[in-house]
């Protein structure tokens, strides 16, 4: 499809992870639609976040947790003034120096609960944010392909992931590091003062738990998304052995420790990922806590000789056993914090990606100043014009040049054998996807120029894989039209026309009832009911007779679970509905679709035939040859 002169696109992939703008390296270069969002990206969005949700508790959060980061250090020297006043030969302590010594020490006791619960407070009011800007953002995908694209999934459960804890880490672990940096850089200062050496080998030693740590940050995250696919695997197992749906299968095949095997190995592939990375970790933090412990028993034994030669006091000593101790300590919350607030930046990389995402969908856009809305054409004259299209570039091609004319006010019905490419003309016509070359017109205008939602606001439809919804029967038919949802006459209506009022007045809690038993019943609900298959279609049914007064009518498979004497009478009321909107009828059975105006026939990805029924068996063609097998009984 070209664009015309006018008009430049702006078009998403299947995978959002290239369509943003702040691109760098991705988070690993090996695995393709990792995220690229860079580390100051996804900071600035940990604190627009954070500021945007939950803003008065980042104001306490902030100075508590940096002012608990000079706790430490300033207690270690409040205590080395009182210990030298003490051991002096005349000893003299100031009042304010106790005093000094206990507040700040009840500060520094009380600010981890403070900031424990004020951490909890953020997380919940940011995860809440996130995740309704996340679901947000998946909702104004206006495309299927993404939902289909194995590495967008893996993106999306990872953002997910993200959006519940990882803005939070972010701006903990950024604080916290300040905190500690404050805590190091105040260390380091005392024991300089008493001994340059001792502080060159204290840092000497932290360094390389920063490094390793990062390091181990960035190799946890690349983990993780290697291990996305084995995990999203795993948890479609446990939900085949779980769910109500694949039960009577499992069950009868016995299938179920096939399943479970499954699952297990994929829990075993993930877990050996898993641990590798815990064992470098554990390698790392041995041989670091052994240096450590050797610069310990060093500073200790120096201080001690240098005390009892005369050239430290006592509070000396404390000074440097305090700062060795809390500087390794400090160091080593350091680098776990920089490594966590490593590890939270690059997953909130993948939430970034998906939030800033361009549309996925080929959006059209003046080129100079802005054009004039394209006018809604009234009554939809559809036209596939020399359309060919795939689902991706790995696809085979569905449709290879297909033109077809749906007029007006007609119903035009669309038939072919299984796979030949029915229902991707369907949900073309939806703009579910683009073209890959050609175009649909909808009264001489692109489809791709016209607004998708207002479109879809015009578009009615009974899909063959339409959707049962764990909500009441009401809910169930009123999702076909939310603006009805109040006013109960027409989704009766709808109901009565889908043959389905007398059964739903019959449940337990009427049109109340929830067609379900997923969950408990709640107050003032009826126990949950299941419906059978054909029951269920009507219901989709009616969700689609709520829509009746749309332009346009779309009926794949709609009554391919009904009994004769049902699908006879909603046949009827079809034909009613199709004389008075512009329709399109997928359906196998040959005898539904012969009073339509004009039959297309699908085959090799084009139309094959086209005209009436009577034409058509006239023609002794596919038509003719499927009819026949049909009134004969063969299928
Ligand atoms: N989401 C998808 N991704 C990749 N290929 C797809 C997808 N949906 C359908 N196909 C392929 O496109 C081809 C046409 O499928 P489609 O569902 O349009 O056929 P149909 O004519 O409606 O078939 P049926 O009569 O069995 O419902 C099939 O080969 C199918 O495997």
């Amino acid at each position: 499809m070209r664009p015309s002169s006018r008009w430049s696109r702006t078009s998403g992939t299947a995978s959002w992870s290239s369509t943003t703008t702040s691109c760098s390296r991705p988070v690993d270069a090996d695995v393709p639609g990792t995220p690229r969002s860079s580390a100051i990206a996804c900071l600035t969005e940990a604190v627009r976040l954070a500021v945007r949700a939950s803003g008065g508790e980042l104001l306490l959060y902030v100075p508590i947790t940096l002012f608990a980061g000079v706790c430490p250090v300033a207690i270690a020297w409040l205590t080395k003034l009182l210990l030298d006043g003490l051991v002096r030969p005349r000893p003299h302590v100031p009042g304010w120096l106790p005093v000094g010594l206990t507040a700040l020490g009840a500060v520094y006791a009380l600010s981890p609960q403070v900031v424990v619960y004020l951490r909890a407070e953020m997380d919940r009011k940011i995860s809440l944010f996130a995740q309704d800007e996340l679901f947000g953002a998946v909702n104004a995908w206006k495309g299927l392909a993404r939902f289909e694209d194995p590495r967008s999934l893996d993106g999306l459960r990872m953002a997910q992931q993200a959006a519940s804890a990882a803005p939070g880490s972010v701006l903990e672990g950024v604080l916290a590091s300040a905190r500690g940096a404050i805590t190091v850089t105040g260390f380091l200062g005392a024991l300089f003062t008493l001994s340059p050496v001792l502080t060159l080998l204290v840092v000497a030693a932290g360094v390389p738990v920063l490094v390793a740590e990062t390091a181990l940050a960035k190799a946890r995250v690349r983990m993780l998304w290697r291990v996305g696919p084995v995990e999203r695997r795993e948890i479609a197992y446990g939900q085949l052995l779980t769910s109500v749906e694949a039960a009577k299968e499992v069950r009868l095949f016995g299938i179920g420790a096939f399943l479970r095997r499954r699952m297990s190995e994929e829990r075993r592939k993930a877990n050996r990922a898993r641990r590798r990375v815990d064992g470098r970790e554990l390698l790392m933090q041995v041989g670091l806590g052994a240096v450590a412990a050797l610069v310990s028993g060093y500073g200790l034994v120096w201080s001690v000789s240098a005390a009892l030669d005369g050239r430290l006091s006592a509070g000396d000593v404390t000074v440097v056993v305090a700062s060795i101790t809390g500087l390794q300590g400090a160091f080593a919350v350091l680098s776990n914090e920089i490594a966590r607030a490593r590890q939270a930046t690059l997953m909130l990389a993948g939430y970034v990606d998906l939030v800033r995402a361009a549309p996925d969908l080929a959006v059209a856009r003046p080129r100079a100043a802005p054009a004039p809305p394209v006018p809604w054409p009234p009554a939809p004259r559809i036209e596939f014009r020399d359309v060919w299209f795939r689902y991706s570039d790995e696809h085979p091609w569905v449709l290879r040049g297909l033109n077809l004319e749906i007029p007006p006010g007609e119903a035009t019905a669309i038939v072919g054998a299984n796979g030949a490419g029915k229902s991707t003309l369907v949900k073309l016509l939806c703009r579910f996807y683009d073209p890959t070359r050609g175009t649909i017109l909808w009264d001489g205008v692109e489809l791709a120029r016209l607004d998708v939602d207002e479109l879809r606001a015009r578009i009615s439809a009974v899909f063959q894989d339409y959707m049962r919804y764990d909500i009441s029967a009401l809910e169930n038919i009123a999702v076909g039209d939310l603006s009805r949802m109040r006013d109960g006459r027409h989704v009766v209506e709808a109901a009565s026309r889908a043959r389905i009022h007398e059964r739903l007045l019959s449940l337990p809690g009427g049109y109340g009832t929830p067609l379900t038993r997923m969950f408990p019943a709640e107050d003032g609900e009826g126990e949950g009911v299941v419906l059978s298959g054909g029951e269920w279609q009507r219901i989709a049914l009616a969700r689609a007779f709520l829509r009746a007064d749309r332009d346009l009518m779309i009926l794949d498979e709609p009554s391919s679970g009904l009994d004769a004497e049902s699908e006879h009478e909603i046949h009827t009321t079809l034909l009613d509905l199709r004389r008075r909107s512009t329709s399109v009828l997928v359906s196998h059975r040959l005898n539904a679709v012969r009073d339509a105006d004009r039959i297309a026939v699908i085959k090799d990805g084009a139309v094959a035939e086209l005209g009436d029924h009577e034409t058509l068996m006239r023609k002794k063609g596919e038509y003719f040859r499927m009819f026949d097998l049909q009134s004969k009984g063969y299928t």
